[in-house]
């Protein structure tokens, strides 16, 4: 299984979202860490096909980001997902199932089998207003593993969630590791280093490090810091310290 990403950019008029990305996924778990505006969204939102690239090129086991079978390998979550309040989670699912073209029967089973893979059994009847940040989080999950994804994207999934959830998270996204590409951002440098198998850091859209823990040599959160030092400003890096 390969992803490869080629040189990837997205240029706004006047700032370079994402700078010449470039590197090869296999199955596995990789952790994408930046610090705000590094460019982790614009780049997750080209891989999965809903922003056009100013050059460069995506694909996956050969197949560009505009063909209908990449698509159907993808489950996306992005940052800012959009929720209807007054659906219960199953209809939610249902809804989103139907939209990305599960029939009726394997739609309901899918979605039951989503909920319990995200501790929401028992959820799917209640309206999602009456759901907590986490719940949401996870009904976002669940949504995005609908179709089996082989590869699966999500933009900052371990936000609200409490100590609990991401101890079940973890497992989850271990587990969907195993057989498939799992890439997800986020700035909490402990969730990557316990979740991921290969660390990913940008800065100012540039890819600048790709490599396991165990490369690094030292504690990734020193390492991370490091390498933003000269910007004098730890405020502004968007991590979590404890
Ligand atoms: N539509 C746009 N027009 C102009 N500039 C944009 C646009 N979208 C993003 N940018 C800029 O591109 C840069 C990268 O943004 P992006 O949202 O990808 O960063 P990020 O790493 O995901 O940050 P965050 O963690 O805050 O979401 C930022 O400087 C942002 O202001």
């Amino acid at each position: 299984m390969e992803l490869v990403i080629d040189r990837l950019t997205k240029q706004y008029s006047n700032k370079i979202a994402v700078d010449r990305v470039s590197m090869t996924l296999s199955a596995g778990v990789y952790g994408l860490l930046g610090a705000n505006g590094a460019g982790k969204t614009t780049l997750m939102r080209m891989i999965c096909g809903v922003l056009k690239p100013t050059d460069g090129m995506v694909s996956f086991q050969g197949m560009p980001v505009s063909c209908e079978e990449y698509r159907s390998a993808l489950g996306y979550l992005p940052q800012d997902f959009g929720y209807y309040p007054d659906f219960t989670g199953l209809d939610f699912l249902m809804y989103m199932s139907l939209l990305k073209g599960l029939n009726r029967p394997s739609a309901r089973n899918r979605c039951r089998e989503v909920l319990v893979l995200t501790g929401l059994e028992g959820m799917g009847k209640k309206k999602i207003k009456t759901y907590s940040g986490g719940m949401k989080q996870r009904l976002g999950i669940a949504q995005a593993l609908l179709n089996r994804p082989k590869l699966l994207v999500l933009d900052e999934p371990t936000a609200g969630l409490d100590p609990k959830e991401r101890v079940r998270f973890r497992n989850l996204i271990a587990d969907l590791g195993k057989e498939n590409i799992v890439l997800l951002s986020t700035h909490i440098v402990s969730d990557v280093e316990e979740i991921a198998d290969r660390i990913l850091i940008m800065k100012e859209g540039r890819l600048i490090f790709n490599g396991t823990e165990d490369a690094i040599g030292e504690k990734l959160e020193d390492f991370y810091l490091e390498q933003f030092e000269e910007d004098g400003d730890e405020a502004f890096l968007g991590t979590d310290r404890i």
